[in-house]
């Protein structure tokens, strides 16, 4: 399963054109496939959505050339659809299993519409109801009128339709079977949505009338191929919009964005949140789709209130609105959104969910959210629940946390967003790119947190040696005590040791007072001797049993205990009561000595490490363990703002540590009359 690892970046800057719209993209290949002559469809979104669309026309028998993945040539040859020989996919979207219902209700061949898990679960009742009063004949096999959906040969005649709910599927749904309907359909919507339909209808020569609240369109009529250009996605750009809007410092702008009124709902929220937003229509030709460029600049922005008449036109913004709500000083509500519960997935319960793992304090409401922002991001690993945009927005939050984040199972993007990870690396980059080579350092770099009783300098001189599993701190730590003649103090050999006898005891780890009660009763000791730190569990030294792939596969669950760790810390604090020590593991510059001067942070790149961990011999899932590290709550693997980062990929152990010995000699350190390496 994909998954995406976030740098936390300080802001957004940069250029880019986002892709094509999705909502058009599906839209135009419908209407070019139903129109008589050729269409040249240029800046189609090529994503998996919208390629089902293309492949369905194709099935029922239209010529459709990609030119490239942007650029298609439709012809119908035949003015009329063939019966598709087997169930059309429509994947993921909802969109064009909802739209294209609409032109096959009345075709005078069966055919069925099928699409993936997500889309199986999605309401189609509200096509089904409409579309057989007009005469189709359809039905829902799924359970609670979802797809599949199959349909029979029908003849359609046009109603007076009034939407119970405000949707643009639907009505576009209506708009298409009416006109393959005798007679007038007349949809009557309760506030507007999206018109990308109307005004494509309008583009390929027919045109339907607009009655106040009321759309008409006439049975019979045939639409003229006409050559198209699909402006970039808003939905797309939203990421970034909001995204940089909330991020002090960032500078984007966006060009070839549509920015049809029905979709840029967003715009108005921000500016209200107090965004600085500069937009230039640089194409309004007619009733074509207007599209032009954005210019964002970043700053603090303040909560608001979203009301069930904005929902319309911003309801895919809606998962980064909450994301950046949370960047927002005060409350920001979201009410009068239901309908966000039946997208790709119940996207308020997602949401709500990935925002409390991101620490963010947010109430869950039926039709929406209140978030309360200005609250510190915790680092965070989140799913997308398998919806593009969940996993897009959590992405953008992902960027403000601190440390690095994870999301998982966003193979999804690709449905509305391809270049997505490729544009967040370059808006987000940009703004380290001035330090190369220490980003991922500076992204670590965290002010020590706050302790108790380890800020002063210890008694005695400490080095602390932190950083992530196979780094090779303990190589180095241990090396470096003997160049100064000092003890090594091996931490994770503590944690090791209490996990070791928890699993062999079988305590079941999920069980906090289980957990509590056998820890209590250990009989743990840490000694130093000849320089080196012993531990003992109820009388018996521990040695390598401790790294068997048991104690790997569990040892972080264990240390993530804050309980375990309280318990521990004045055990640690006491070894360097007497004596100079190194210290390594994962909080010690942090969390066990902050006070010290002494301090190291020792990485290597992820692949380094997982080879020379295999070359050890060792089963580790280094990396699930390093995320456990990083992730948990009490005293997480993070270099500490004042320790010495050393990237050991290309350096030998000697190397590390002679650099180490030298960073200890400028900053006082008393060393030996002889250090040397051995
Ligand atoms: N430049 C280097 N610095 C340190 N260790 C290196 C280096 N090159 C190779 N190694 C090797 O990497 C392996 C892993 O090192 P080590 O066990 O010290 O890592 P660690 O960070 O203490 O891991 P863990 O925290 O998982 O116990 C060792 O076999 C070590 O010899
Ligand atoms: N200061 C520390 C040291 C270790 N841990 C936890 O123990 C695990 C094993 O450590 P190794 O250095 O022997 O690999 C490690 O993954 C941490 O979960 C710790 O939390 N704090």
């Amino acid at each position: 399963m994909k998954s995406f690892t976030i740098v936390p970046a300080a802001r957004l800057v940069g250029e880019i054109a986002v892709p094509g719209d999705k909502s058009i993209s599906h839209r135009a290949v419908m209407l070019a496939s139903l129109a008589r002559g050729p269409t040249r469809v240029t800046g189609f979104l090529p994503s998996e959505d919208c390629l089902c669309t293309l492949r369905a026309f194709q099935a029922l028998g239209v010529d459709i050339e990609v030119e490239d993945p942007t650029t298609l040539s439709i012809e119908n040859r035949f003015h009329r659809l063939f019966p598709p020989r087997e169930a059309l996919d429509c994947g993921n979207s909802g969109t064009m299993m909802r739209l294209i219902a609409g032109i096959l209700a009345g075709q005078p061949f069966r055919s069925r519409l099928v699409g993936d898990a997500s889309l199986s679960k999605r309401p189609m009742g509200r096509i089904l109801e409409p579309l057989e009063r007009m005469g189709a004949h359809i039905r829902a096999e799924g359970e609670k009128e979802t797809p599949p959906l199959a349909l029979e040969p029908a003849e359609l005649h046009g109603i007076e339709y009034e939407l119970p709910v405000a949707s643009a599927q639907v009505k576009s749904c209506l708009l298409l079977a009416g006109l393959h309907a005798q007679g007038t359909t007349r949809i009557v919507e309760p506030s507007p949505t999206r018109d990308h339909t109307e005004r494509l209808l309008v583009h390929f020569g027919v045109r339907p009338l607009r009655e106040g609240r009321a759309l008409l369109i006439q049975g019979g009529l045939s639409l003229e191929g006409r050559d198209f250009c699909v402006p970039g996605d808003f939905s797309s750009a939203a990421f970034w919009i909001a995204g940089a809007a909330a991020m002090p410092g960032s500078e984007i702008r966006i060009r070839g964005v549509g920015l049809n009124r029905t979709r840029t709902g967003l715009l108005g929220v921000l500016l209200r949140m107090g965004a600085q937003i500069e937009e230039s229509v640089e194409e309004a030709s007619g009733e074509g789709e207007p599209r032009g460029s954005l210019l964002i600049r970043g700053g603090k922005l303040r909560g608001t209130q979203i009301t069930k008449e904005e929902i319309p036109n911003l309801i895919d913004e809606l998962p980064v609105i909450a994301a950046i709500a949370s960047l927002a000083d005060g409350e920001t509500q979201i009410r009068g959104a239901e309908e966000l519960r039946v997208k790709e997935s119940d996207r308020i319960r997602c949401m709500v969910e990935n925002l409390r793992r991101f620490g963010v304090p947010v109430d869950e409401l039926p039709d929406g959210m209140i978030v309360e922002g200005g609250h510190p991001i915790r680092a965070a690993r989140v799913s997308s629940f398998g919806d593009h945009r969940v996993a897009m927005a959590c992405s953008i939050l992902a960027l403000r946390a601190d440390g690095r984040s994870r999301i998982d199972d966003v193979g999804c993007v690709d449905t509305s967003y391809p270049g997505f990870s490729k544009d967040l690396h370059k808006l987000s980059q940009a703004a380290v790119e001035s330090a190369p080579g220490w980003k991922d350092y500076l992204s670590w770099v965290q002010p020590s947190p706050k302790t108790s009783g380890g800020e002063q300098e210890p008694r005695r001189p400490v080095v602390a040696v932190d950083g992530p599993s196979a780094s090779g701190k303990s190589t180095v730590a241990k090396a470096l005590a003997k160049a100064l003649g000092i003890a090594y103090c091996n931490s994770g050999l503590v944690y090791r040791a209490i996990t070791w006898s928890l699993v062999d005891k079988g305590v079941d780890l999920d069980r906090e007072q289980s957990f509590k009660s056998a820890v209590r009763s250990m009989k743990l000791e840490c000694r130093i001797e000849e320089n080196e730190l012993h531990v003992r569990i109820d009388g018996k030294e521990v040695g390598q049993e401790v790294r068997s792939p048991a104690v790997n596969a569990a040892v972080s669950r264990v240390s993530a205990s804050p309980w375990l760790r309280k318990r521990l810390l004045p055990l640690f604090r006491k070894l360097a009561d007497d004596r100079a020590l190194v210290m390594e593991g994962r909080d010690i510059g942090t969390a066990v000595f902050p006070g010290t001067r002494f301090k190291f942070y020792i990485d290597a790149d992820p692949k380094v490490r997982e080879q020379r961990r295999q070359k050890q011999g060792e089963s580790d899932s280094i990396e699930e363990r390093d995320w456990e590290d990083r992730s948990r709550k009490a005293a997480p693997l993070r270099c500490a703002a004042d320790a010495v980062f050393i990237d050991s990929s290309r350096m030998t152990v000697e190397e590390v540590v002679l650099r180490m010995l030298e960073e200890l000699r400028k900053r006082g350190f008393p060393l030996p009359k002889e250090s040397s390496v051995s």
